[in-house]
């Protein structure tokens, strides 16, 4: 048996065109673990409507992020991998969700280098189905189709490791070290609601009212609300926070669909309503910079905070492939790959 490692990101346009970033969003949003209503309900939204006057307005966003090299996203999900090959002897192969690398692509090149059992890695911090499963639904289906041979293990949700969170802490305390701020929130891509009751595999656990995600639950393993309230308390406790110092909110959502609460958005204007000059703001739902970053946050959340009165405004970069991290996933690597087999 020969290991080898695929990590897997959300993936970008091959270009900021708005006929690449369509055909993009045509993948993306077509699959149903992201829209998750009827195909014919999916088609009609997505074909008929989304992609009529989405790609242009998000071509537009991408061209403000866009990076000589390509896309942010990809390039650094390029160098953390670039980085953890040198520290591991462990093939390591990138693939992206939507677009290029594909997973068939990824697993195709690990095939080509003898790999049988592979270490799937869904770059999540917290599980969502419209992340974590749709990779690990999507591999699963390819491998039966075209490397049978294959076994795969899965490196589960890691919102809650040590190494995450104080990786993840330091990255934060880096960063704000000589710096003023009031409050720091942490901001979350944000899914729908009907996804997190979607994915309660008690049927009864998630009532989305605020108290549930604090109460013990075998729904938490797979509530990514649950998750991102972890992430952010284990944070907060690691570096000491007082409370009222930090909060959380939800971003980028999509459509009129009642999306996880409070948004990010409306939380920036309310602080600088509320008359909050210094606010620093870390995104921990996404391991490398992105559109969601880049634009939405730095640019976007920037300029709302200014118009109501806020004055410094200071967005945390993502992990990335700063080197801390390079060593916690490399090590994580080998740990598996060097692991011996528990005997039956
Ligand atoms: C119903 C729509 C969407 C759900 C659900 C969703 C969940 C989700 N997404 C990420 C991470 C990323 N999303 C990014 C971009 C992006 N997301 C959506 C829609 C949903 N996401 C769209 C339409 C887009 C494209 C841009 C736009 O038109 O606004 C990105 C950035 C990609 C890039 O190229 O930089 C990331 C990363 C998570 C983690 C998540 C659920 C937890
Ligand atoms: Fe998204
Ligand atoms: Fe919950």
């Amino acid at each position: 048996m020969s290991k080898g490692v695929l990590m897997v990101n959300l993936g970008s346009p091959d270009s900021t065109n708005p006929k690449d970033v369509k055909k993009y969003l045509g993948e993306f949003l077509m699959d149903e673990r992201v829209i998750d209503v009827p195909y014919w309900a999916r088609t009609l939204l997505v074909k008929g409507i989304i992609l009529n006057t989405r790609p242009k307005k998000s071509a537009e966003a991408y061209q403000k992020i866009w990076w000589e090299e390509g896309s942010p996203l990809i390039v650094l999900s390029e160098r953390l991998q670039s980085k953890i090959d040198d520290n591991t002897s462990v093939p390591i192969a990138l693939a992206m969700r939507y677009g290029t690398p594909s997973i068939l692509q990824g697993l195709q090149e690990l095939h080509d280098k003898g790999v049988d059992e592979v270490l799937l890695f869904p770059l999540y911090p917290q599980f969502a189905m419209a992340t974590t499963e749709t990779i690990l639904v999507l591999a699963e289906e390819l491998r039966k189709k075209h490397f049978p041979e294959m076994s795969f293990t899965t490196v589960p949700p890691f919102y809650n490791h040590p190494d995450y969170i104080r990786t993840l802490a330091n990255s934060i305390d880096e960063t704000l070290i000589d710096k003023e701020y009031e409050h720091i929130l942490f901001s979350y891509h944000g899914v729908p609601e009907r996804h997190i009751r979607k994915s309660d595999i008690t049927n009864s656990h998630c009532k989305i009212d605020g108290s549930c995600c604090q109460s013990a639950s075998t729904a938490h393993q797979f509530c990514y609300r649950h998750q991102c309230y972890e992430t952010t308390r284990l944070v907060a406790e690691y570096l000491e926070m007082k409370p009222n110092t930090y909060s959380v909110s939800f971003q980028s959502r999509l459509g009129f669909d009642p999306w996880l609460k409070p948004y990010t958005d409306r939380t920036i204007e309310r602080f600088g309503k509320q008359g909050m000059k210094n606010l620093a703001i870390v995104t921990p739902a996404f391991v490398s910079d992105c559109l969601e970053t880049l634009e939405e946050i730095a640019m976007e959340g920037e300029e709302i905070f200014h118009e109501v009165g806020g004055k410094k405004f200071t967005v945390v970069p993502c992990l990335n492939d700063r080197e801390e991290w390079v060593k916690v996933l490399s090590r994580w690597i080998d740990e598996w790959a060097h692991q011996t087999p528990v005997e039956a």
